[in-house]
């Protein structure tokens, strides 16, 4: 499976608008790849919750459009990383907004919503304006030669909550995929738990992040891929902007699982 890690690098000088017209046609320029893969909250930024009301979208909004098209050009699925979705009604928490993943087809088509479950802020940012997702999300998505691969989505901060990676496992997960806005004072947590998530499942983990410095705080980069065995077989060593290009061998992740049967011995 050919996927590439888009990460993206800005600073707030760079309008919202400009950047989604660059994203997308850095997007529709990955022709070849089965998966391409955004980070989090790349066109409102990550730490800039004061612009979070004003940039938000509804679903079928002009960010979605733009990321559908894009797919559409590249001919891959796409996972767009995130947005700030306006919701249509307030949620349980009273508030009209969520941090939103779109996975689209290579055709364009929306097949996949996920509601960032774990809301970063500490009583600030995301939970003071956002709703937290309730669903764990786990879909068949295209892995070439005409295969699919049963991948989970989850975003940034839930990188630190083991438990939701079982559950995708549970469902049936081999390729997990975490598109986030992770700052670097903490990048060395980014690449360790990555580790450890891909092997604690025994899955092949796909971690892209922003660069930049965004609302004063500077990200951390450092995408990488893990396999289900704990390698590294790519990562971007800086938090510049660079599409990460890889091949993953998704038979290898079945015969880890079959020769290392760790996950058979669990005691609940
Ligand atoms: O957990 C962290 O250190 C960073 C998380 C974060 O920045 C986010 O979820 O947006």
């Amino acid at each position: 499976m050919r996927i590439a890690l888009v990460q993206l690098a800005y600073g707030d000088d760079e309008p919202f608008a400009a950047r989604v017209d660059r994203v997308a046609a850095l997007v529709a320029g990955q022709a070849g790849y089965d998966l391409v893969v955004l980070p989090e909250l790349w066109a409102p930024t990550g730490f800039g919750y004061r612009r979070w009301d004003g940039d938000a979208q509804p679903l079928d909004g002009a960010w979605a459009r733009a990321m559908a098209d894009a797919a559409r050009a590249a001919g891959a699925t796409l996972h767009a990383g995130s947005f700030v979705e306006r919701l249509p009604e307030p949620g349980p928490d009273g508030h009209t907004l969520a941090n939103t993943s779109l996975v689209f087809a290579a055709d364009g088509a929306l097949l996949a919503t996920y509601r960032k479950i774990h809301r970063f802020g500490f009583g600030a940012g995301e939970p003071r304006l956002m709703e937290a997702g309730e669903d764990v999300v786990v879909l068949d998505l295209p892995a070439g030669d005409d295969t699919t691969v049963r991948t989970g989505l989850s975003t940034c901060y839930d990188l630190r909550f083991p438990e939701l990676y079982r559950r995708q496992q549970e469902a049936g997960a081999e390729l997990l995929l975490v598109p986030a806005a992770w700052p670097a004072a903490r990048v060395g947590h980014w690449t360790l738990l990555g580790r450890a998530r891909a092997v604690e499942n025994q899955a092949v983990l796909v971690q892209v992040n922003t660069g930049g410095t965004h609302a004063r705080t500077p990200m951390g980069g450092r995408s990488q891929v893990v396999t289900a065995a704990g390698e590294v077989v790519a990562e971007a060593a800086h938090a510049d902007e660079a599409v990460l290009s890889v091949d993953v061998d998704l038979a290898a992740t079945t015969a880890y699982r079959e020769a290392f049967p760790v996950l058979a011995d669990r005691r609940l």
